[in-house]
Formats: structure tokens, C-alpha cells, sequence
């Protein structure tokens, strides 16, 4: 009896923890110095991390550093994770569109901070600290669309499979070269890949460092469509329109939806149901639903 019970509220622990904003993945036990790390990733300074005003509940985050084709450098790594706060504290967040400046999407870390960062010790610190930021972007609870324009390569191939969709613009390639660097994806782009393209094609990706060009990527199930255009103004408006279809409801109707997504998706069946139970009593008789019941019930 005793045995059971404490399993079941381990289980509803987990069901809940994961969803609490700003916990990290790592800490001490794992040898997860996060305050160092910060400090050391403060050296490498270049490029911006930028969030735009919201508008219909949808916020465009752009990475901004096209001298070195959107390259992460450390401060943008720091600035990343601010506005991934900023991010799960956004109470009409509904959408999230996520693209490079100057029509590239990213070329993965600064080659120039990876070398200065050849520790073991900095480099497992880099690791932990992008993977639990990237692992929050995934679980906010907001619809995330990356827009990949031009290259998105190593890190920046990783960081496409933290967004929920991808939308690819013509002659766009999504790569994970990391074989090529005698490595493996560390920002946990690996674990995301094999959830989204199954361990076949994502294995055959790491291993031949595969070109994935939008048709490739659209058959496998990572990409969603080839936009028209490859114009950056215009790629950006069509990925807007594309995300409009999947943000018609308010918002925390929006964030319940992505919430139960989140919980199918990362836990065991009964904990996710739990978890389901939870948010499915945070929209029983809100606001939303009690105007839907008002109204006629003919669903168009
Ligand atoms: C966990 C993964 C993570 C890690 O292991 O830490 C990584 O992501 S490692 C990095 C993986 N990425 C790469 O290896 C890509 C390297 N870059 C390229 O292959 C090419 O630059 C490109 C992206 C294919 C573009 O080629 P091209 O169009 O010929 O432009 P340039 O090569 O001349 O680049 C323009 C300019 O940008 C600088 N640049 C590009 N990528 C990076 C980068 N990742 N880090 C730092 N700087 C980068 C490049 O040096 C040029 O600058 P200048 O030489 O000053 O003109």
C-alpha cells in the first residue's frame, strides 16, 4: 500500500513539475554549474536574441547575428534564455515564430567561443545550460514555428526540432554536421530528432550529416510544407498566416491545448493522464467554454 502510494505521487510530482516555468533540467548532483557557465558564456560577446511586440498573441523571435550567419555566440546563449523567461510568463501567449536575420536561420555555436570552450568541464556546462533552455522553448506553452531560411546547421539544426513546426523556404537546408566535428548533437537536438523523424531517418541524418533541403524534410515529417516565397518580409508573413490557422481561440484555451500536448508527449500514459486531468480542469467552465456553451453548437 504504502509502496503504491508513494509511486502515485511521484507520478503526479512529475506531472506537475514539468510544467512549472524556469526549472532547469540540470543541477549540482549532475555537476551543472549554472552561475559559472553564465559568467564564462559572457565573454563571447556578438549578436542579440530579439523578441518583437505581440500581436494576436503571436511574438516573432529573431536570432540576430548575421556577420556570423546567425553563429550562437555566448551572450545570445544568456540572452536566449532571458527571453524564454519572458516567454513563460507571457499570460496571452498563443504563438511563437522563431527565425534568422538577413534570411538564414543559424549556423549552430560560435566556432570562435567553442574553441575558448574546449574544457570538458565548459563544454558539458555549455550542453546542460542550451539543453534545458531548449527544453523550455519546446514546453512553453505556446504554438512554435521555426522559419528556416538559408542554413540551419548544427546547433541551429537542433534548435529547429525545439520548436514544435518547421516551415522551410525554398532552397533552405536543415543539417546536422556535428559527425563532421567528431561529435554529436549536444543540445539535445538527438532526442527531439528521434521523437519527430523516428530513430531510422534520424539516425541516417547524424551519421551521414544529410543535407535535408525542404522536400527531404517534408517527406520525413520534419518540415511542414515549402513555403512560396524565400523573400524574408514576405516568408515571414506567410509563416504568420500558416500559424493564424492554429491560433483561432483564446489564449488560455491555446496554452491548455499545447499543455496536454506536452504532457502526451513526455510522460508515462497515467501520469499524462493526470497532467490532462489537471489543465482539463483549468478550461471546465472558463470563460471560453461557458461563451461556446451560449452559443449555437453547430461547429462549422
Ligand atoms: C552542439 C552543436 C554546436 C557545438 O558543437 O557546440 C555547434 O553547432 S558547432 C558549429 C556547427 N556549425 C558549423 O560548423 C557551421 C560553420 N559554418 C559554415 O559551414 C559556413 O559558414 C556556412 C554557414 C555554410 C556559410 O558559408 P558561406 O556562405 O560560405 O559563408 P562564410 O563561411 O564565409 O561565413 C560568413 C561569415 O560567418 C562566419 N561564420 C559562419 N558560421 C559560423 C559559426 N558557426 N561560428 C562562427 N562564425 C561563423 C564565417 O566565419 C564568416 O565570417 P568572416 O570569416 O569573418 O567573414
Amino acid at each position: 500500500m504504502a509502496v503504491s502510494l508513494w509511486k502515485s505521487l511521484l507520478q503526479t510530482t512529475k506531472s506537475r513539475l514539468f510544467l512549472q516555468r524556469g526549472v532547469s533540467l540540470y543541477n549540482g548532483v549532475h555537476g551543472f554549474e549554472e552561475e559559472a557557465i553564465k559568467k564564462k558564456l559572457q565573454q563571447f560577446g556578438g549578436g542579440s536574441i530579439n523578441l518583437s511586440k505581440e500581436d494576436h498573441g503571436i511574438r516573432v523571435l529573431t536570432l540576430n547575428n548575421p556577420k556570423q550567419m546567425n553563429a550562437f555566440t555566448g551572450t545570445m546563449m544568456l540572452e536566449l534564455q532571458e527571453r524564454v523567461t519572458e516567454l513563460e510568463n507571457w499570460k496571452d501567449g498563443k504563438g511563437l515564430i522563431i527565425h534568422g536575420a538577413e534570411n538564414t536561420f543559424c549556423s549552430g555555436s560560435d566556432l570562435n567561443a567553442v574553441r575558448a570552450m574546449s574544457s570538458s568541464e565548459d563544454g558539458m556546462n555549455m550542453c546542460m545550460f542550451m539543453q534545458s533552455t531548449l527544453t523550455r522553448l519546446k514546453r512553453l506553452p505556446l504554438i512554435s514555428v521555426a522559419v528556416v531560411q538559408g542554413k540551419a546547421l548544427g546547433g541551429g539544426a537542433e534548435f529547429t526540432t525545439a520548436c514544435d513546426f518547421r516551415l522551410m523556404t525554398p532552397g533552405s537546408e536543415i543539417r546536422f554536421v556535428h559527425k563532421q566535428m567528431g561529435l554529436v548533437p549536444g543540445w539535445g537536438g538527438a532526442a527531439r530528432l528521434v521523437q519527430i523523424v523516428g530513430g531510422g531517418a534520424a539516425l541516417k541524418l547524424l551519421s551521414g550529416a544529410l543535407k535535408v533541403d525542404p522536400e527531404r524534410a517534408v517527406h520525413l515529417g520534419l518540415a511542414e510544407e515549402t513555403l512560396p516565397s524565400s523573400d524574408e518580409t514576405r516568408s515571414l508573413e506567410e509563416a504568420q498566416a500558416w500559424l493564424n490557422q492554429y491560433t483561432k481561440a483564446p489564449a488560455e484555451v491555446i496554452q491548455a491545448v499545447k499543455k496536454v500536448v506536452t504532457a502526451g508527449r513526455e510522460l508515462q500514459l497515467e501520469a499524462a493522464l493526470r497532467a490532462e486531468k489537471d489543465i482539463f480542469g483549468t478550461v471546465w467552465g472558463g470563460p471560453a467554454n461557458l461563451q461556446a456553451l451560449a452559443q449555437s453548437t453547430k461547429h462549422k
